[in-house]
């Protein structure tokens, strides 16, 4: 996109609607059009270089600049002095060889470190890069399957360019797996950890074969960043995204100019009688399909346009194509897919049931330190929750005297001005008491069988799936020029930042909405880090830029959506924190997985309200991908509400692993270990008599097959009651249960639920547990119940902060729904607090004082008879 195009002529109220969009404050935009006038661009570089950052960011005309002194620079190196440098690259550094070769590594722990030579990139409509280079295009000197005759001699081959391009000294063993399985002529689906180096199983094959392998990737980012890198490898790249792309690069990839060519899959779908000729001469070695896991509906980042690369199975047959000897074999690589997901990745891409070879490695990280705070993960946390994290960036340069005053300002700027509460607790936030299960469902209107619709309002502030488009690139090619490590092409100040920040490797913090990215990013800068804010609605030159300083070492954090960083491979993320719930584990682990790929030690924190229940995005869904999308949710929920089970092993089971008995010895559950055991027999004993006395359930009645079919949010009123009533119930049944939290109910009714003793009843289960029954084992323990035998359990997280942070039964935002609850009834009419409150409200709507709404009604009559 040209930040230049048009600008003058856009509208303030578009300028303003573009940026809100983006999520920046309506204040600074408009402060920011009174002082630059109505052009986006201007006002963006106001609110984003006024914002504090501490960089200033350059005009438009100096940007232009430095992608054309980049340019040259690039140029300039290019008669590099070759590929690779043994001699200078260090030894793996990993804590354990989860990230090393099979058989030893010598590539250096920092990808970027140890690489010896650097791309000559040339891409259309990149201006950082040149047509001319373009020129230097030639065929790289090939190894010919037809000569490799045995698996020895295969393995050599491997070896010698595995050496010669990338510096390791062997393959991994799923990586070999995976190029046996396509030296066989096999679909293969490769299961790997993040950052263990899928990336290899099918670059290798472009070396190995004279053929093309196409590569087809979610996102610009990511193919761009991979054709980077391959490029600095000395192997030529070319990505073509979807939209207008450059006719000229994409002619080329056809005609076989490249040795590896990325494409994203709505481009598959259109280049597929070119990809047919390419089949036939030079040929395709290998269809690659990366990140796989967003072919499934049941996976996280779903992409409809993934589904339809079944096309590739049908077309690319020696059946079809009469030319191929062999299918062309099809690899599909992904480090989260649950079994469910690998089953519908299979079916939907039509790859063989029975001949498709499974490559499976553990998904364990065992560098990465798991950890769940609990958090109101809004404005008023920000200064606990970062006070450690600005510390590590400040302290790291020093950066104590004014500027850690200037933190501790903003930080009290923000605890006593915008909340009442500094605490992270959330009994005084009228918000936090909107009910957990109510608020499940607050971003959405529903329809009569209770469907979500999309709430336009809430949706425009999510990135709900990464877009292919996130760069102002289309396509891109990259060439096999190489110059050695000691030349230059960052800028200096770029390398004397990075210098800074190495050691303490950079952060992402994944924020739920885009105004937060702002807010955050904003709230960073304040405290003295180099931080950016990075979501699908900011200008993509924006984004380019956040990738490029990020890559570099010169951005100590960015605040992002989910838009930001799937497979990037960066070696030094140090943290990766996640400001509110996720939704999938899936996406948590893939994201999670960002750090630590050099493996040294990183962190992964999840900062999130453990007193409210997660909320599902809203995003068109069937019925059935609502169940599922509950479902995932349930499971982050539960995992961060854990108190007892290593978070990785948690998280390794996910995926269907064993992980033994041992735990991580790393992740917050390792090192604290489990709270004291309860014996809740008693609550549960007076829960479950409660729900059978107000379900009017007979024992007799409760086999399987009589369970009473409920509706997703309705219920048939007597049948099955709701959590609420029933605690509601026993609150004002039974003294010594009036002042417990509901939240703490509904964590006795996950354990109770998670023994078997109750369902849930309703059709599409939420979160949390909605219409509680018993179930037969629950009926047996109420009739058998022995005096002796205890219940007993880790109370979870919620119960816990529960318990520390008792709250009165109810507040204002309750009002409404709280007439339902005696406990409630009984204060208000006792005329408690919460009378008064309600009293001083409606006098402030009402000042001539408390009127009925017939008093009201008198009166008006009155008048007009007057
Ligand atoms: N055989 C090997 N020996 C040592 N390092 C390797 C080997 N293969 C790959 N690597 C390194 O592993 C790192 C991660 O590789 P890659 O980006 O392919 O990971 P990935 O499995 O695709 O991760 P993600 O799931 O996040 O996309 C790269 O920096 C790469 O250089
Ligand atoms: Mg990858």
């Amino acid at each position: 996109m040209d930040d230049g195009a048009a600008e003058g002529d856009v509208s303030a109220d578009r300028v303003i609607a573009e940026l809100l969009d983006m999520g920046f404050e309506f204040d600074r935009i408009s402060q920011a059009i009174s002082v630059v006038g109505p052009c986006r661009a201007d006002v963006l570089e106001f609110v984003l270089g006024g914002s504090g950052s501490g960089r200033t960011r350059p005009s438009r005309e100096s940007r232009s600049r430095r992608g054309v002194s980049s340019n040259a620079e690039v140029r300039s190196s290019d008669g590099g002095s070759g590929l690779t440098n043994p001699g200078r690259r260090l030894k793996q550094s990993s804590i354990t060889d989860h990230l090393a070769s099979n058989t030893g590594s010598e590539r250096g722990s920092g990808g970027e470190k140890a690489s010896t030579s650097y791309p000559c990139v040339a891409a259309s409509d990149d201006p950082l890069v040149s047509a001319d280079v373009c020129a230097a295009s030639k065929p790289e000197p090939q190894f010919s399957l037809a000569n490799s005759r045995s698996e020895s001699e295969l393995r050599d081959k491997i070896s010698v360019v595995l050496r010669k391009h990338f510096g390791f000294s062997s393959v991994k063993g799923f990586q070999m797996e995976a190029l046996d399985a396509w030296f066989a002529h096999k679909d293969c689906l490769v299961l790997a950890a993040t950052g263990s180096g899928k990336s290899l199983c099918f670059q290798i094959p472009a070396l190995l074969s004279a053929k093309v392998v196409v590569v087809i990737s979610p996102l610009i980012s990511l193919m761009h960043d991979q054709c980077l890198k391959l490029a600095k490898h000395g192997i030529s790249a070319c990505f073509l995204g979807s939209g207008q792309s450059d006719s000229r690069v994409e002619g080329k990839a056809m005609s076989g100019m490249y040795k590896i060519i990325y494409v994203c899959p709505e481009t598959v779908l259109r280049l597929m009688e070119p990809l047919k000729k390419l089949a036939e001469k030079p040929g395709i070695a290998l269809f690659a399909i990366d990140e796989v896991h967003c072919v499934s509906k049941w996976g996280h980042d779903f992409r409809p346009d993934y589904r339809r690369l079944s096309v590739l199975r049908e077309n690319f047959s020696s059946r079809k194509l009469k030319f191929l000897e062999h299918d062309i074999p099809l690899m599909a690589l992904t480090a989260t897919a649950t079994i469910p997901v690998r089953t519908d990745i299979i079916k939907s891409l039509k790859m063989s049931e029975e001949e498709t070879v499974i490559v499976l490695t553990s998904f364990f990280r065992p560098n990465l330190r798991f950890t769940v705070k609990h958090s109101r993960t809004s404005a008023s946390g920000y200064g606990k929750d970062f006070r450690e994290l600005v510390g590590i960036y400040n302290d790291s340069r020093n950066f104590k005297g004014s500027g850690q005053k200037a933190f501790d300002e903003i930080n009290s700027d923000y605890e006593s001005s915008s909340y009442e509460s500094p605490d992270d607790t959330v009994s005084d936030d009228e918000d936090a008491d909107i009910d957990s299960t109510s608020h499940e469902d607050n971003n959405f209107e529903k329809t009569k069988v209770g469907m979500p619709l999309i709430n336009e309002n809430a949706e425009n502030d999510l990135d709900v799936y990464p877009g292919v488009d996130d760069f102002d690139v289309t396509c891109g090619e990259f060439l096999e020029c190489s110059r050695p490590e000691n030349s230059s092409v960052k800028s200096n100040k770029m390398r004397s930042n990075s210098s800074e920040i190495v050691d303490q490797g950079p952060t992402i913090i994944y924020v739920p909405t885009r105004k937060q990215t702002v807010e955050v990013a904003n709230y960073l800068c304040k405290a003295g880090l180099r931080a950016a804010s990075y979501n699908a609605k900011m200008p993509k030159s924006h984004l380019r830029q956040v990738h490029e300083q990020f890559h570099s070492n010169s951005l100590e954090v960015v605040v992002a959506t989910i838009a930001f960083g799937m497979g990037i491979d960066k070696s030094n993320v140090r943290r990766i924190i996640h400001y509110g719930f996720p939704q999938s584990l899936e996406a948590y682990y893939q994201e999670a997985g960002r750090a630590g790929r050099d493996g040294k030690f990183a962190d992964c924190t999840l900062y999130c309200n453990l007193m409210r229940a997660p909320t599902l995005l809203p995003n068109k869904r069937s019925e059935e991908q609502t169940k599922a999308a509950y479902r995932m949710l349930r499971d982050c929920f539960h995992y961060a509400l854990n108190t007892s089970i290593c978070r990785a092993k948690i998280l390794v089971k996910y995926f269907g692993e064993e992980f033994g008995p041992d735990g991580c010895h790393m992740c917050d559950i390792c090192i604290n270990g489990p709270p004291q055991m309860h014996d809740f027999k008693e609550e549960a004993v007076v829960f479950m008599n409660v729900l059978q006395a107000r379900s009017g359930q007979a024992a007799e009645d409760m086999g399987c097959s009589s369970i009473p079919h409920y509706v997703s949010g309705r219920r048939r009123f007597g049948e099955v009651p709701n959590l609420r009533g029933v605690v509601s119930y026993i609150r004002e049944k039974f003294p010594r249960f009036a002042t417990t939290d509901k939240v703490w109910w509904e964590g006795l009714a996950r354990i109770l639920e998670g023994r078997g003793y109750i369902q849930e009843a309703a059709e599409t289960p939420r979160v949390l547990i909605q219409y509680p029954e018993l179930t037969e084992a629950g009926l047996n323990l109420l009739s058998l119940q022995s005096e002796e035998e205890g219940l007993y359990a880790y109370p979870d997280a919620a119960m816990l902060v529960a318990l520390n942070d008792p709250k009165p039964v109810s507040t204002s935002s309750k009002w409404g729904r709280g007439w339902a609850d005696p406990e409630i009834r009984r204060q208000r009419l006792a005329g408690k607090k919460i009378g008064r409150r309600k009293r001083k409200r409606h006098s402030r709507n009402h000042p001539t004082g408390f009127t009925t709404a017939k008093q009201r009604l008198a009166q008006i009559l009155s008048k007009r008879r007057r």
